[in-house]
């Protein structure tokens, strides 16, 4: 069997597929992208195909390496999503020809269904009380937000105390019915990081996701000592390599890859296994589409340390798609009772793509871009 061929859709949301052709008529699927710099990754994508089409699908491995040693520079990003995008395809072929679901070809799986948890608030978190309410009438019980809003390097108590009384009104309300995670989304800087985690231990929020950025990552070890509340990190690290030194210090309790953006299927086995040694859970990061959310499902399914899995039905950057409009086989991602995804039982990804919609919906797709915050002295806030 030979690739003849990688076809890029950008597509709403906020997305991108690429669909993957062969000599013999199978076809995968991935979903490559970094938001808001789509185009940037469709055009390495276009670059790597050089590398892939005429070659056999089946030699997964042989193709990583190529695509990722094979560059002088590497790494990052950008190479890192079109090197997962392509990867993502890649197994959904392999599953298709031998007409077994990915995890099976990873060695089965570790559990019967995976947890998984829902976004609430926006940007700048609110009405979450209400939305907790409205989502677990679908039965989720696991919640993750936004922890604050703009955050000064040394930032307010008035902006401490919202955060703090947001995650007082949750527990409030429901108790310990629901757990919560909080993302600080790499807008506090770690002065601010170790004031509110310490405000906010009293509330035992389940997680709380990026207290500082990633390139800022020598300080989780520092805030996890000031608090018992796990620290979960990884949706901005890329690549084994970068994950290595984060679980060697030490103070990250939770490890979030992003599977369309750490390389792939082949390479967050990888990473999940790294974690599993130094008794790091596995969050894998999704606030993507279907292809995304299957391939993180797949390593799911075959990690014993995965935990919780993120999955974008209803999160507030969906304006436009969502997340089962591309698939025709709907039932295959549909989260039963509890937010639980059921192991896929179609080979390869398990996701039938509805090929015309996403046709139809590429011809006119606007540039998604992440807003660009501003501090009121008028100095870039972290989004
Ligand atoms: O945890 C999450 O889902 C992420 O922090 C998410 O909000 C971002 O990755 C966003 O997709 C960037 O455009
Ligand atoms: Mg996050």
């Amino acid at each position: 069997m030979k690739i003849t061929k990688i076809t890029t859709y950008r597509a709403p949301p906020r997305w991108m597929f690429l669909k993957m052709e062969t000599d013999e008529g199978v076809v995968g699927w991935g979903e490559p992208v970094v938001e808001g710099r789509a185009r940037t990754v469709e055009a390495a994508v276009h670059e790597l195909s050089e590398y892939v089409v005429g070659k056999d699908p089946a030699r997964i491995n042989d193709l990583w390496q190529v695509m990722y040693r094979g560059g002088f520079y590497r790494g990052g990003a950008v190479f890192m999503s079109a090197i997962a995008g392509i990867d993502q395809a890649l197994w959904d072929i392999k599953g298709k020809v031998l007409n077994a679901p990915v995890y099976e070809l990873l060695g089965g799986r570790v559990r019967d269904r995976m947890k998984t948890y829902c976004w609430v608030g926006g940007d700048r978190p609110a009405d979450v009380i209400a939305q907790i309410r409205e989502r677990m009438a679908h039965g989720f019980d696991t919640f993750k937000m936004n922890g604050c809003e703009e955050m000064g390097i040394i930032g307010s108590s008035k902006a401490v105390d919202a955060a703090v009384a947001r995650v007082a009104e949750i527990r409030e309300a429901f108790g310990n019915t629901i757990e919560f995670g909080l993302d600080f989304h790499g807008r506090v800087s770690a002065p601010m990081a170790k004031v509110l985690v310490k405000e906010l231990e009293p509330f035992r929020p389940l997680f709380i996701e990026e207290p500082v950025l990633a390139e800022q990552a020598e300080y989780y070890p520092r805030i996890a000592a000031h608090t018992s509340i796990p620290i979960a990190a990884g949706e901005r690290m890329y690549s084994r390599f970068e994950f290595k030194s984060v679980l060697e210090r030490g103070g990250i309790s939770i490890l979030q890859p992003d599977l369309s953006h750490a390389g792939g299927i082949t390479e967050c086995v990888k990473i999940a296994a790294m974690a599993e040694a130094y008794d790091v859970a596995l969050a894998p990061h999704c606030p993507l589409g279907p292809i995304a959310l299957a391939s993180c499902l797949h390593v799911d399914f075959v990690s014993w340390n995965a935990t919780l899995q993120e999955q974008s039905i209803g999160i507030h950057y969906n304006k436009g798609g969502e997340v089962l409009d591309y698939v025709l086989n709907k039932d295959a991602l549909t989260l039963d009772d509890g937010g639980y995804a059921l192991p896929f039982s179609g080979p390869g990804l398990g996701i039938e793509v509805n090929e015309a919609l996403l046709i139809e919906r590429s011809r006119d797709v606007a540039d998604w871009r992440n807003p660009l915050w501003r501090h009121p002295d008028g100095s870039v806030a972290e989004w």
